[in-house]
């Protein structure tokens, strides 16, 4: 897995990390109300619009799977940021592992999620943060196909640099790609040292279809 451009410009693409069949099975769980635990109707939280739901345990394979196989580079590339900031923190090499720290400090509830937007919907900037064990890195999957399913809808982050003005970046993304990105900071390497800019991820309105993707987080939730 090639995350130099984490480093670069903040998010890395996966692409075609999923195929059109695997994309198709994920979006058909969402009519499964039994793989899910919560539902979160976005404008009553001020969180945008649409929708998003959170899976249950045990994840479906295909969840679990990603989850289980995407760690293991990221907790790489996590301990180095780590380093780099010299926060001391040492994640685990197996993701398995890493759920029994947060599953002791009281954050046992599964994070991945699936997001269904609908024309006119949106997700504000944010970070998802649930409790004191944060994983720095997630994943986001685009299970739809732009411009047939769907238009707009575009994968946006910001970067908060001190006392700086923000920059904004766009990931294009195809059906199956994935993004790679901070949940809260990332280190950058500046003239006086390592520093962290605060980053923020959402998606633009949707001009037109349904929109479908899947959430990785790696920490779980109180
Ligand atoms: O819909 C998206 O592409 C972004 C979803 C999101 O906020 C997340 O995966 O945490
Ligand atoms: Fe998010």
């Amino acid at each position: 897995m090639d995350l130099t451009d984490l480093d670069r410009h903040g998010a890395v693409r996966l692409p075609a990390l999923l195929s059109p069949d695997q994309c198709a099975a994920l979006i058909a769980l969402w009519e499964d109300p039994a793989v899910f635990r919560k539902e979160v109707v976005m404008a009553r939280h001020g969180f945008g619009s649409g929708r998003y739901r959170y899976f249950a345990y045990p994840l479906p394979d295909p969840v679990a799977m990603l989850r289980a196989r995407l760690y293991p580079a990221l907790a790489r590339h996590a301990n180095d940021w780590a380093e780099r900031l010299g926060t001391g923190d040492i994640y685990p090499a197996r993701h398995a592992d890493y759920l029994t720290h947060c599953a002791l400090a009281g954050q046992d509830k599964a994070t991945p999620l699936m997001l269904r937007y609908e024309a006119g919907d949106w997700n504000a900037l944010h970070q998802d943060v649930y409790g004191p064990h944060i994983f720095p890195l997630q994943v986001a999957i685009l299970l739809s196909r732009p411009e047939q399913d769907f238009s707009g809808g575009a994968f946006v982050l910001t970067e908060q640099r001190p006392r700086m003005q923000s920059r904004a970046e766009v990931v294009p993304l195809m059906q199956g790609d994935a993004v790679v990105f901070p949940v809260r900071d990332r280190p950058v390497m500046g003239a006086r040292g390592v520093y962290r800019v605060q980053m923020r991820h959402g998606v633009s309105r949707l001009l037109s279809g349904v929109r479908h993707a899947l959430g990785i987080i790696f920490h779980d939730a109180p």
